[in-house]
């Protein structure tokens, strides 16, 4: 049985990026969204992803961005993988020379099934807590039983993940990938490598 996969978002130091490699994170996420206090210019993401070992996915997460900056950041970073968390249409997200997956924030209204479908090329779907206003990076849990049972694409499970309640929500849950921000942050933007190795091996005692 495959380990659940997991992303750490915000990185936005190299001691952070390897932090979270040498603990078996699967994927780094940067965010290019500049109102966060984990957003980072590019050319510091190209610095860091150019110190790190193989076999690592690099995400470049983007909220309603202009198509240019976004090739932007994809030209200076060579950064693998595409995450939209805003407002982003199909169109928009299927623009780019790179395959994407779609942040659903959990409104009290979505229809995740039908939104899963309306991204087809979508090669997952991450949920995510919702607060009006606040796009992502909450901090905050969502009731995981709202989840639809098999989604037509895979599940990155985010929101208020931490070594207290993120075994409890893959064995609930049973997510491709968890997803994690601010339950490993000693501060916003600054990750804390023990609480990194905490969450990993939670990660590893639920499968
Ligand atoms: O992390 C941010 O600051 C952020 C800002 C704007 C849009 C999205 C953002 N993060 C997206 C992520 O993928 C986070 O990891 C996810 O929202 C979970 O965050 P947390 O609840 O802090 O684990």
């Amino acid at each position: 049985m495959l380990r659940t996969r997991v992303k750490i978002c915000g990185i936005t130091r190299l001691e952070d990026a390897l932090a979270a490699i040498d603990a078996g994170a699967d994927a780094l996420g940067f965010v290019f969204y500049p109102p966060s206090p984990r957003s980072v210019e590019a050319t510091v993401a190209e610095a860091i992803i150019k110190q790190l070992p193989p076999f690592v996915t690099t995400v470049a997460l983007f909220v309603n961005e202009s198509p240019d900056q976004v090739r932007a950041v994809l030209d200076q970073t060579g950064i693998d993988l595409l995450q939209f968390h805003g407002d982003e249409s199909p169109d928009y997200c299927n623009q780019f020379e790179r395959p994407y997956f779609k942040a659903l924030r959990m409104s009290p209204d979505i229809d995740v099934v039908a939104e899963t479908k309306r991204f087809a090329s979508a090669s997952a779907v991450l949920l995510d807590a919702y607060r009006a206003g606040i796009p992502g990076g909450t901090g905050e849990a969502f009731d995981w039983d709202r989840i639809p049972a098999d989604l037509s694409k895979p599940l990155i499970l985010a929101g208020g993940l931490d070594q207290d309640n993120v075994k409890q929500a893959i064995d609930h849950v049973r997510p491709y990938a968890v997803d994690v921000s601010g339950g490993v942050e000693a501060a916003k933007g600054l990750k804390d490598s023990f609480k990194i190795i905490s969450f990993m091996n939670e990660v590893s005692r639920a499968n």
